[in-house]
Order: structure tokens, then C-alpha cells, then sequence
């Protein structure tokens, strides 16, 4: 791609926009914009032969087909670069979690997530929390579930902590997108299911869900029978208005840690 581009716009009568547009295609048909009383050409190479062009063509036909020419020349910009520079690797805890287009960091975790439909670039205060929440409590025999996986980016954080791992989300996108996540990082999970923490088989020393108040509180009752005795629950998705109503949906287990981060809250709980 070039540093800079050429812009010519030739405003003319709307009536004669159709016909110098045949004209222009025939010549020249890319990167073409038309409008009512407008015709924009854009290229990389210099377009003063399609002015030129149009000049003699305006002479020939002697007629009183009136053109404005501007030809500007203006600076490109590399929108798939400027994207990837807007997408920034994180640390949170133990994990370095970067785009394929950055290099991976020494002493950290690295995670490899691209952005994509799935929620879980590790960049949102609940994700982020969970993270750190993950680099203190997961132990390499725990089994685990990331209930609302999205990425996967939890999961698989549990899973470089040496981690038994099974994940689940009600989104069928998310569970591709883990899918893709796992086979990036070269990692695979123990489990994986479209659906949520009512269709699990076992009991989990930890089990993680990071997904919003309302529906944390809904499904409170499968979370809690899923969890070990003297496991952990990570919950988060909390907006701090609506921490007390998940406190008291779960307010039969021993808070642990509470975690606030911007807004969000995240609730660390043991099951008694
Ligand atoms: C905020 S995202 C969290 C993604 C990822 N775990 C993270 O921490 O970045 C919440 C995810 O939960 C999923 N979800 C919503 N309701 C659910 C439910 N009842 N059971 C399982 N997953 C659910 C959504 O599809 C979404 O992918």
C-alpha cells in the first residue's frame, strides 16, 4: 500500500451524470463513487489522465456539458494496521493475553485471543478480574467449569494453570469461538457444551461464571450444586448496584474475596 492516494472529483449537471460515468468506466473502473451531481475517483496511481480524458471529450462533443475538476493527492491510512494498533495485549494475574499480531512475553502465561464475536479479549473489568481471581485460587489438580465461557479465555487460563477444564455457553458462537481459541493456543479442553451449568456430570472444586447479575441469580441453584464442598465459586458479570441481590442468592456460602473493579464486582465464595 502506498503512502498517499489520489482523489478527482468532477462535479457536473445531474443530467449528464450517467453518460460521463459510461465514459469514465470505459477508461477507468476502479474505486469509482457516484453521486447526483458528482463523480469521485480514487487511486493510488496519478488520475490526471482521466481529467485529461475528460477535457478532450468536453471539446469534442462542443457541447455545453459543464465539469468542475478537483484533483487532490491525500495521505492513505492503513486501516487494518491502525485496528491491530488499536488492540493492545493485557496483563492480568499470571496471564499475558495478546492478539496473534503481537509476540508472546517471557515469565508470564501467554494466552493468544484475536477479537472476535465472542465476549472474552480479557480487556473488560469482569474478565480481567476473574483472571487475577484465577492466578490466586486454581491449583493444578483442580477440576474446573467456566460456565458463559464466550472466548474461552477463563478456561483456558485454568487449563495453562494445569487445570482439569470443561466449559459451556448457551451462545452456539462462543462455543466456536473456544473452540477456535483452544486449537490457537494449542490446548485442549476435557469437555465443551452449547447449554449451561444444568447439563454438567460432575462436581467441580471451582467453578467460574462470569456473566451478568440477573442471570447469576437465575441459575444460582445449578452453580451451587455443581460446586464441590469446600470449593470455590468465581462469580462476576456484577454490577456493584446489583451485588447486594447476588449476595443474597448466594448468601448461604462464605464470601472470601470481593473484587471491584471499575464498576464490576466479582465475588469469590466456598461452598461450606
Ligand atoms: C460476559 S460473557 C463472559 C465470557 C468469558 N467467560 C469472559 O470472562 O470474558 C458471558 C457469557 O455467558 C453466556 N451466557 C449467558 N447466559 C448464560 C447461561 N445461562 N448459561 C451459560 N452461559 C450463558 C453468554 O453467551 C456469554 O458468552
Amino acid at each position: 500500500m502506498k503512502n498517499r492516494y489520489y482523489e478527482l472529483t468532477i462535479t457536473l449537471n445531474e443530467q449528464y451524470v450517467d453518460l460521463i460515468a459510461d465514459f469514465i468506466m470505459n477508461i477507468y473502473d476502479e474505486g469509482v463513487e457516484f453521486g447526483t451531481d458528482r463523480i469521485i475517483i480514487r487511486s493510488e496511481s496519478d488520475l490526471t489522465f482521466v481529467k485529461d480524458a475528460l477535457l478532450s471529450l468536453q471539446q469534442d462533443l462542443e457541447s455545453d456539458i459543464h465539469m468542475d475538476f478537483t484533483l487532490k493527492e491525500k495521505e492513505n491510512i492503513d486501516w487494518i494496521k491502525t485496528y491491530q494498533e488499536s488492540i493492545q495485549p493485557i496483563e492480568a494475574g499470571k496471564f499475558y493475553i495478546f492478539p496473534s499480531w503481537h509476540a508472546p512475553k517471557e515469565n508470564l502465561i501467554n494466552i493468544r485471543i484475536d477479537p472476535a464475536l465472542a465476549f472474552g479479549s480479557g480487556h473488560h473489568a469482569t474478565t480481567f478480574s476473574c483472571l487475577e481471581a484465577i492466578s490466586d485460587y486454581i491449583k493444578p489438580s483442580d477440576h474446573i467449569i467456566d460456565v458463559g465461557c464466550g472466548s474461552g479465555i477463563l478456561g483456558l487460563a485454568c487449563k495453562k494453570l494445569g487445570a482439569t477444564v470443561e466449559l459451556c455457553d448457551t451462545d452456539p458462537i462462543s462455543v466456536q469461538s473456544c473452540k477456535e481459541n483452544f486449537r490457537l493456543n494449542e490446548e485442549s479442553y476435557d469437555k465443551l457444551w452449547e447449554g449451561s451449568a444444568d447439563k454438567a456430570e460432575g462436581k467441580y472444586d471451582v467453578v467460574i461464571a462470569n456473566i451478568i447479575a440477573d442471570v447469576l441469580r437465575f441459575i444460582a441453584t445449578d452453580l451451587k450444586k455443581v460446586t464441590k464442598k469446600d470449593g470455590f465459586l468465581i462469580l462476576s458479570g456484577i454490577l456493584d448496584k446489583k451485588e447486594k441481590l447476588v449476595q443474597d442468592s448466594f448468601g448461604d456460602l462464605v464470601l472470601e474475596k470481593r473484587i471491584l473493579k471499575d464498576e464490576w464486582v466479582t465475588l469469590i465464595y466456598r461452598k461450606k
